[in-house]
């Protein structure tokens, strides 16, 4: 029987071990809070992230990542994107040589513009046969809750995919494998981007239209970065593409969505930083390294570059619409 350490207690590294363990998989979390590690370990409830959910009992947790390691075959990264290297150079020593590295977090490295699956390689050394990514409409707290939801499990290697795909399928989660790492990373990233704008169309009072808009010409714009990248088109219009798109620009729950939403209604970043109550909305750094890596590949991107300039160069929602609309009209 194959064990897992989920490093990350955050809302989807928590629903994530609940998945695993689920599953039949030992789990144990590393939290990088002693109160975190403690109140899972002791109430089998993440209470800071998942209140009122109850975990399984052969979840386990601590802050003592080397001991969350130990004999762990599936390695589970599930920290925010622009804290993983950090994380890892901490980590890399106690991670089993051949264990399987699967990421799960969605966003671009500020700077580097790398994937995830690329800052581990780097950072590990591992082999990219050895690297997975999970991503798909997987919003934590329907996953807590095993609301039905699909997802994707890409690696290089399909042995190791399906290794993954067997320790976490349950009767209301299904992993369908796949080898485009690259298609499933700009998903997972580009996706966030969107939903913020999403969420500013929603708090300035658009409605259906102005989203379905939003979600189907930022489903173009990410196709065009992934393809240029080596994506494969499918994997856009798959599970981690389209999917996880329409999730999280329409769910409520969504930590991407509401931030935009408080920008829509006039609010300050701080504001919506404050409404996120600590946790992480990727878009909001990926925004700025995915305009990045759309400009070295010479790939347009109007919505992210209108919601990198929203969030952090001063442009207001109503400005950026206009800015949008007042493009060269032109062919589908
Ligand atoms: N939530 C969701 O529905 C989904 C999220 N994801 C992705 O998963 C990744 C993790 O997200 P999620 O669990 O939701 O995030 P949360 O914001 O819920 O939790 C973040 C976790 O990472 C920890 N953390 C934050 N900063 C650091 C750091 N510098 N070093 C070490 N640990 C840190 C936090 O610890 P502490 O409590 O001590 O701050 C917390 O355990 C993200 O990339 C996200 O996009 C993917 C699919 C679904
Ligand atoms: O990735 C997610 C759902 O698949 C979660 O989205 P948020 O980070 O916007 O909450």
């Amino acid at each position: 029987m194959v064990k897992a350490a989920v490093l990350g207690a955050g809302s989807w590294g928590t629903a994530y071990a609940k998945v695993l363990a689920e599953a039949g998989t030992d789990v144990t979390i590393w939290a990088r809070r002693d109160e975190v590690a403690t109140v899972i370990s002791e109430t089998h409830e993440n209470t800071a992230y998942l209140p009122g959910i109850t975990l399984p009992p052969n979840i386990d947790a601590t802050t003592d990542h080397a001991a969350a390691l130990n004999g762990a075959g599936i390695v589970v990264l599930a920290v925010p994107s622009q804290s993983l290297r950090g994380n890892l150079k901490q980590w890399t020593s106690a991670i089993d040589k051949d264990a399987t590295l699967l990421s799960l977090a969605k966003g671009i490295e500020s700077g580097t513009l790398l994937r995830m699956s690329q800052v581990i390689a780097q950072v590990t050394g591992a082999d990219l046969s050895r690297i997975a990514v999970l991503s798909g409409p997987n919003l934590a707290r329907e996953i807590a809750t095993r609301q039905p939801a699909g997802t994707v499990i890409a690696c290089p290697d399909s042995a190791r995919a399906i290794d993954v795909q067997k320790a976490c399928a349950t009767g209301y989660f299904r992993p369908y494998t796949n080898s485009d790492v690259i298609g499933c990373e700009i998903g997972g990233a580009c996706k966030n981007v969107i939903a913020l704008a999403c969420g500013m169309a929603s708090g300035q009072g658009m409605g259906e239209n102005t989203i379905a808009s939003i979600i189907t010409r930022g489903l173009a714009e990410t196709t065009r970065l992934g393809v240029a990248l080596g994506a494969k088109p499918a994997t856009l219009a798959g599970l981690a593409g389209v999917g996880d798109l329409v999730a999280t620009c329409s769910s409520p729950l969504s930590r991407n969505r509401s931030f935009g939403r408080v920008l829509g209604e006039g609010g300050t970043m701080a504001a919506a930083q404050e409404a996120a109550h600590g946790q992480v909305a990727e878009g909001v750094k990926s925004c700025t390294s995915v305009r990045a890596l759309s400009e070295s590949f010479d790939v347009e991107m109007p919505l992210t570059d209108a919601v990198h300039r929203v969030c952090h160069e001063g442009l207001s929602v109503r400005e950026a619409v206009g800015h949008l609309l007042g493009r060269r009209i032109k062919p589908e």
